[in-house]
């Protein structure tokens, strides 16, 4: 999020432009019925205008794991920043809600903005962890109840798939590519967008999806699919055939004829004679073709027929014939089999090429792999050894398959500087009562050791000063801590604009 627009620079009565939340349907109606009838309810007590204070924060870290990504703050702001109700969403809760009600509310529904409330936050794209709030709201109770539901529905999916594009990043490395693959798997077409937004958040490199590239910036990646491959007959299909070399200086009149020859090369070349038959001249074609039209980017799905017999030496036919014209070819796709096996066998193909007939930088030539890929199959392709660069991940990626919410909640923790709290018999589901500070704790090293809670009056942590850290439902567990270095983690994103 950009901080120098919404985050701390704000002061009371500034009226930033802010726009509104990227997704239209985040409107004020999108909330839970009930939100109205205790609004409607706190109103008519005269209890609308109490100041309460709400913590949004999660119970537990998803995916079985140790840490969370808050992610969704800027939708967030967006909507606080725009909250207004039209005359024809009034009508509609007039509609919805009981005769009885009086007109004094639709009045106050109409007058209603969130410019007494102030907002405090972690930043967005912060490791969080349990319990410790990532939004604080102050403000009028009635105003407040009705963002509970769009902004838990605001943070609950983005924190958790911009955590899980960071878990599928660290099994990944650093070094590897990571594509977002997911569109046509996700959630619909606001599970589409954000995922995408919210993988590249979480460390993804690129996506598939066009309109996340136009609305967010997202590099777009891509390859081609099967469909290409098998709508290809034979080379004869081909019928404009000429290439232009890379630098211009000249022009193959027949392409095709030169990836013919050079697979014959192959074939025939010691290192590799027997190594492979005849190949699929279908596939053949639909390569040739898809060079003709990217020369400077060539990239082929190669496992349309069969990976090692025919996928993999066409493609090094054509990329060599591109070669031969000063092009460099982007590389290959894997899309089912054993991945390891085939990106290794791939791999070393390619290195006896490059040997063999003097292409420098062949032997790296990238390759991409995809096919239901989770963390899990991450982890066993490192353990066995691959030669992936790249990893188009889509299905368990943005449908976030091994968990489907991160549970987050909102919950009144003060009203008119009184505490409050929920009780319960699960001692994890009691809320921690009083309006807080929080703060993480750094060690010698520069690494952070623990997030505190504090409340609101009570002294910040000391650099230096010894201090006594306690689990809030744990006993047994506190620590003592010197801290090196205190962070504040909650800044004033939203500070109301009505004084
Ligand atoms: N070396 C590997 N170690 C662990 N998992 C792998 C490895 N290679 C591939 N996988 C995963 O195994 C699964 C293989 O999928 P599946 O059994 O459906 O076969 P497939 O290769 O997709 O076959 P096809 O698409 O031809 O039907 C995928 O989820 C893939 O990501
Ligand atoms: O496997 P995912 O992680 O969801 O990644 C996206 C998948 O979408 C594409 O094909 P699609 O799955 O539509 O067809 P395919 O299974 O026949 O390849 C692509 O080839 C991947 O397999
Ligand atoms: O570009 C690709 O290779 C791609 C895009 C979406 C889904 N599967 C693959
Ligand atoms: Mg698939």
């Amino acid at each position: 999020m950009d901080e120098k627009a919404n985050g701390p620079k704000l002061t009371k009565g500034s009226r930033p432009i802010i726009d509104w939340p990227t997704n239209p349907m985040v409107t004020p109606l999108l909330t839970d019925l009930y939100q109205f009838t205790m609004a409607y309810a706190y109103w008519k007590a005269g209890k609308h205008q109490e100041r309460a204070v709400f913590d949004l924060y999660f119970r537990k870290n998803p995916f079985g794991g140790e840490y969370t990504i808050f992610a969704g703050l800027e939708e967030c702001i967006r909507l606080i920043s725009n909250y207004r109700l039209t005359e024809e969403q009034i009508d509609f809760i007039k509609s919805s809600l009981p005769g009885t009600c009086e007109d004094g509310f639709f009045d106050y529904l109409r007058g209603l903005d969130c410019s007494e409330l102030e907002v405090y936050a972690i930043s967005e794209g912060t490791v969080v962890f349990p319990k410790v709030p990532l939004l604080i709201i102050v403000g009028p109770v009635a105003v407040v109840q009705l963002l509970e539901t769009p902004l838990l529905n605001l943070v609950n999916f983005a924190s958790l798939v911009t955590t899980n594009a960071a878990r599928h990043r660290f099994v990944a490395g650093k070094s590897k590519m990571l594509l977002e693959f997911g569109l046509r798997r996700a959630q619909g077409p606001d599970g589409g967008m954000s995922a995408s937004k919210y993988c590249y958040m979480g460390g993804f490199d690129a996506t598939s999806n066009v309109a996340a590239g136009q609305k967010f910036g997202i590099p777009l990646r891509g390859t081609h699919s099967h469909a290409f491959v098998s709508s290809f007959t034979s080379p004869n299909e081909i019928i404009e055939k000429s290439l232009r070399s890379c630098d211009g200086s000249r022009t193959c009149e027949d392409f095709v004829g030169l990836v013919q020859a050079w697979l014959n090369k192959l074939q025939w070349s010691p290192p590799l004679r027997g190594v492979f038959g005849d190949t699929n001249q279908s596939e053949l074609a639909a390569f040739a073709s898809y060079a003709l039209a990217f020369p400077r980017s060539f990239l082929a799905l190669v496992d349309t027929y069969d990976v090692m017999k025919s996928g993999i030496p066409n493609f090094c036919a054509v990329a060599l014939a591109l070669s031969e014209l000063g092009y460099k070819a982007g590389g290959i796709r894997l899309d089912s089999g054993d991945l390891a096996y085939l990106s290794t066998e791939a791999r070393k193909l390619f290195h006896i090429i490059e040997k063999e007939f003097n292409v420098p930088g062949f032997g790296k030539t990238s390759i991409t792999a995809s096919n239901d890929l989770n963390e899990e199959t991450l982890d066993a392709l490192n353990k066995q050894g691959h030669e992936v660069d790249a990893f188009g991940i889509g299905t368990y990626l943005v449908t976030c398959y091994a968990q489907a919410a991160l549970g987050c909640v909102f919950k009144l923790v003060e009203i008119n500087k009184q505490p409050r709290i929920k009780l319960s018999e699960d001692v994890t589901k009691v809320s921690i009562p009083c309006k807080k500070r929080c703060y993480r704790l750094y060690g010698k090293e520069g690494y952070p050791l623990v997030d505190i809670m504090t409340g609101e009056n009570e002294p910040a942590p000391k650099v230096g000063e010894r201090l006594l850290c306690r689990h809030p439902f744990s006993e047994s567990k506190r620590a003592f801590v010197v801290p090196q270095k205190v962070e504040e983690l909650l800044k004033c994103y939203w500070p109301g604009t009505s004084g």
